[in-house]
């Protein structure tokens, strides 16, 4: 090594780099570096090397692994003047080697440097490097290399398997927040952005977008009747019939607010709207649920239908009001009834 006389911290620094340009550029004048009482601790063999030979050794094995230039990203480096004859180095880095898997890169090395002058050359007399993980090296590896990919790999398909579950858990929580928990048909969120969608597809291409709304009838008697429970049960039926008419891609039933559902049939005409809702009202009338304050004795509902050709002259909010006003008017005729249209 250089022995020219230079300001000390100048002069470990120095000692430090050309250590340090030989050991990345693989450069086997390293060896000649090493002190004849040399010793020193590997961190990934995890082991005390008394023997300047054996390191050498292991230099050379360090070399053969990756014979390519590596690189070090450097964090820290501490010079310390310890004696006069006795100057240390530490350094902390990154360890970038020339190969396509980059996880050591990861990992912080730290490197403890002892200089000793003996006859007046600087040589290497301690080198310590340390790891922060427990790894034991395969064969002649100098580097990890095969325990930290065991490891990474590892890691990865459990980083893989939480991303599944988590995807998972996020798709039943999404469900979950869109459904009615009574009746599990969608709900009033669900019902109100599908809506909007619709509103918009049917907008870009013109079609029109069919609403009804259904209401159970005389509802509050088969509560009074029959107990909140049965009026509960009565609802997830009365949903489930419901839910079985909405049948074409984008048709929706909802649970629109408590005896009150909707039905969204993207283009369906008024007409065809109507046959599907009669359809309904025979499947309930088939259920057959008894209501003792009911004039036909059974539980029934009325229904308010309403179609308009989303354009700038309308908006959602009008096809519901047309659709509600539809409704009002099948329960002042007698409920149990399709209404349809505007009055
Ligand atoms: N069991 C039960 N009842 C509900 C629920 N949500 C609303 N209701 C009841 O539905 C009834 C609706 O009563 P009203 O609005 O007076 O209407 P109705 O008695 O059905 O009369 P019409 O609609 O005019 O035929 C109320 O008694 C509410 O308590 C629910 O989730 N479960």
């Amino acid at each position: 090594m250089d022995t020219t006389p230079l300001p000390r911290l100048a002069l470990i620094r120095a000692l430090f780099e050309t250590y340090r340009q030989r050991y990345l550029n693989r450069d086997l004048r390293l060896l000649d570096d090493f002190s004849d009482n040399f010793s020193g601790y590997t961190g990934c063999g995890d082991f005390l090397v008394h023997d300047r030979a054996q390191w050498q050794a292991i230099t050379r094995t360090d070399f053969a692994q990756v014979p390519e230039p590596i690189h070090w990203e450097m964090l820290d480096l501490q010079l310390q003047d310890l004696a006069e004859d006795v100057v240390a180095a530490v350094a902390c880095f990154h360890i970038h080697l020339p190969l396509a898997a980059s996880f050591l890169a990861n990992e912080v090395a730290r490197l403890t440097l002892i200089f000793r002058r003996e006859d007046s050359v600087w040589k290497v007399a301690h080198s310590g490097i340390s790891l922060p993980y427990q790894v034991s090296t395969a064969g002649n590896e100098v580097y990890p290399l095969q325990s930290l990919n065991a490891r990474n790999q590892l890691l990865e398909s459990e980083v893989a398997a939480r991303t599944v579950e988590l995807e998972e858990a996020n798709r039943k929580l999404a469900a979950l927040s869109q459904t009615d928990g009574l009746t599990h048909i969608a709900n009033r969120r669900l019902f109100d952005t599908r809506l909007a969608e619709e509103w918009q597809r049917a907008c870009r291409h013109p079609q029109p977008l069919t609403l009804a709304m259904v209401d159970v009838d005389y509802f509050k008697h088969y509560n009074d009747t029959y107990g909140h429970l049965a009026g509960d049960q009565a609802l997830q039926a009365l949903a489930h019939q419901l839910a079985a008419h909405a049948r074409r891609s984008g048709e929706l039933a909802a649970r629109y607010g408590g005896e009150e559902f909707a039905l969204l049939l993207p283009g369906s005409s008024l007409v065809q709207a109507q046959i599907i809702c009669h359809d309904f009202l025979a499947d309930l009338d088939a259920l057959a649920l008894p209501h003792a304050g009911s004039p036909v004795g059974l539980l029934t509902a009325s229904v308010g239908v309403a179609s308009l050709v989303p354009g700038p002259d309308n908006t959602p909010a009008m096809l519901i009001e047309q659709a509600d006003a539809a409704l009002y008017r099948a329960k002042q005729q007698g409920r149990h009834r399709v209404e349809a249209g505007a009055a």
